[in-house]
């Protein structure tokens, strides 16, 4: 029996997970790692916490699965993309606290792009929106605000990476410096079109050459792992968590299209080798690299998907742990007209509204805690739906299900309102680690794991279909009310 282990590293955890050849998971082992928001609209992480977090769960895991590490032909990576992290070559040390996708805190830069006219110019070669949601004005802000920093990057004594190319750093004691296409594609530093580092916008941005990481395929043997416990075990398979789904879905074909229900919610369309321009706000991304073919995909992301039941549960307490969600839901048999608008970190796809805050409208005596758990799990399938509507504007071939995955994909009141709101069959896979189960195929495919992708389709199990029941004129209304809502919530905080 060979195995693959994958490093599933999310934004609020850090996961490891061992599969069989049959893709199917041996074991599980998962560390929750500290948030920290500084300042409103900051989002951190320490990168030596999320390392030591990362490399203890793949030891468990292994120790859980009762195999070592030569019982393993490849490691995985998949990983929250855009996050920024800044070290030292020398010592390996980040030089400051991580900056995570959510932070906000370069929206005023982005906005000086736009006012200066580079949003055509950066669309069309990286495929991305002008937004502080990517690195490349994450990295702008260090060297320009960590004391020290600027000049040391220019003495090539900094690396810049997402946290594939940190966890890649670590694994390897520092040989390798290298991220994969489709995490390059996250930093609007990248050409997806070339697949090289554009010059033009490290200049824009006043990003020093040396600081970029080596973009390689998504599946080959990058080297072998030298921490204690993976020791001697290919690394070779990197992609971004949410590209890494889209392969665990087993999306191969253009059109074939999924929705991650994790902290966020990321709707990723496979278009095949061709990037396609979305006209309505949506994200061309690349998919993967496999051997010297790129799949391109187009994304809708939200910022806050299944963040928002975490916020009933921390900040509201009404629940105790994010299941109870459905059963508070489940007292109440409609929203009541509550809408709930979490905008905690600003608006993503389609709006784009760094400034857009949490809004709840619709409150009447009447409204209950039932009423607000019902209008969080709704937030996150109303955003779904709207990147829908988006896609399908966009794309030559339209959706006929949506494949699903994330930790709250395991809400059925969530997954029947998605699918009532979508209009298409939504379908929950017998493998919801498909995010894991991506990069295990990924480095599988990269030793001889498995040999093609028409050989993985095989292994696609659908554990639940949830059908369409709500008529359309009645989903129309439901959408109408929403939008209403999501004007309430934009352009908020000031700038
Ligand atoms: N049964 C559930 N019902 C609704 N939401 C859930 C449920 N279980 C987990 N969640 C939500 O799913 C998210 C966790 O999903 P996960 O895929 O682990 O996220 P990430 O990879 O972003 O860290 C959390 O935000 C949590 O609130
Ligand atoms: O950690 P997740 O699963 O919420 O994914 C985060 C995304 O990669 C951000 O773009």
């Amino acid at each position: 029996m060979k195995y693959t282990l994958s490093l599933d590293e999310g934004t609020t955890s850090a996961r490891a997970i061992v599969f069989n050849d049959e893709g199917s998971v041996v074991a599980v082992a998962q560390k929750e790692f500290e948030q920290h928001f500084p300042k409103p609209g900051w989002v951190e992480h320490d990168a030596d916490e999320i390392w030591a977090a990362q490399i203890g769960v793949a030891v468990e895991a292994l120790s859980r699965a009762r195999i070592a590490a030569k019982d393993v032909a490849a490691v995985g990576i998949a990983n929250q993309r855009e996050t920024t992290v800044i070290w030292d070559r020398t010592t390996g040390t980040p030089i400051g606290p991580a900056i995570v996708w959510q932070d906000r805190r370069t929206a005023g830069l982005c906005d000086r792009l736009r006012a200066d006219g580079h949003e055509a110019l950066i669309q069309q070669r990286t495929g991305l929106l002008i937004d502080a949601y990517f690195s490349g004005s994450k990295v702008a802000w260090m060297l320009d605000n960590v004391p020290g920093a600027r000049a040391k990057a220019e003495a090539g004594q900094l690396a810049f990476g997402t946290i594939d190319s940190w966890l890649a750093w670590k694994l390897t004691g520092g040989k390798l410096h290298v991220t994969d296409i489709s995490n390059a594609s996250r930093t609007m530093l990248f050409n997806i079109h070339t697949g090289c580092w554009d010059d033009d916008l490290l200049k824009l941005l006043n990003v020093p050459p040396s600081l970029l990481p080596e973009v390689r395929a998504s599946s080959e043997v990058y080297g072998d792992i030298t921490a204690g416990g993976l020791a001697g075990v290919p690394l070779a398979g990197i992609a971004g968590d949410q590209q890494a789904a889209l392969f665990g879905q087993m999306c191969f074909e253009p059109g074939l299209t999924k929705n991650t229900y994790g902290t966020g919610c990321f709707m990723l369309q496979n278009t095949g080798p061709t990037a396609v321009a979305s006209r309505n706000r949506l994200l061309t991304t690349v998919g993967w690299k496999i051997g010297d073919v790129t799949s391109y995909a187009m994304e809708g992301a939200v910022f806050v998907g299944g963040a928002v039941v975490q916020w009933l549960r921390d900040g509201l307490k009404i629940i105790r742990s994010a299941e109870e969600v459905n059963a508070l839901a489940a007292t109440v048999p409609d929203n009541g007209g509550l809408y709930i608008v979490p905008a905690f970190t600003g608006l993503g796809a389609p709006h784009w509204d760094p400034y857009a805050r949490g809004t709840i409208v619709g409150i009447t005596r009447g409204t209950t805690a039932g009423h607000l758990a019902r209008a969080a799990l709704e937030s996150i399938a109303f955003q779904s739906a709207e990147l829908l509507t988006a896609m399908r504007a966009d794309a030559g071939q339209p959706p006929v299900e949506m494949r699903v995955d994330g930790g709250a994909c395991r809400s059925d009141l969530l997954m029947q309102c998605q699918a009532d709101l979508l209009g298409i069959p939504v379908a929950r896979p017998e493998v919801t680690e498909t995010t894991a189960l991506g990069a295990a195929y990924l480095a599988g495919l990269a030793v001889g794991v498995w040999k093609t992708t028409g050989e993985l389709a095989k292994q696609y199990r659908v554990e639940r279909r949830f059908e369409p029941q709500v008529p359309a004129d009645r989903v129309a209304a439901m959408a109408a009310e929403w939008s209403k809502a999501v004007e309430r919530a934009k352009n908020w905080a000031t700038p």
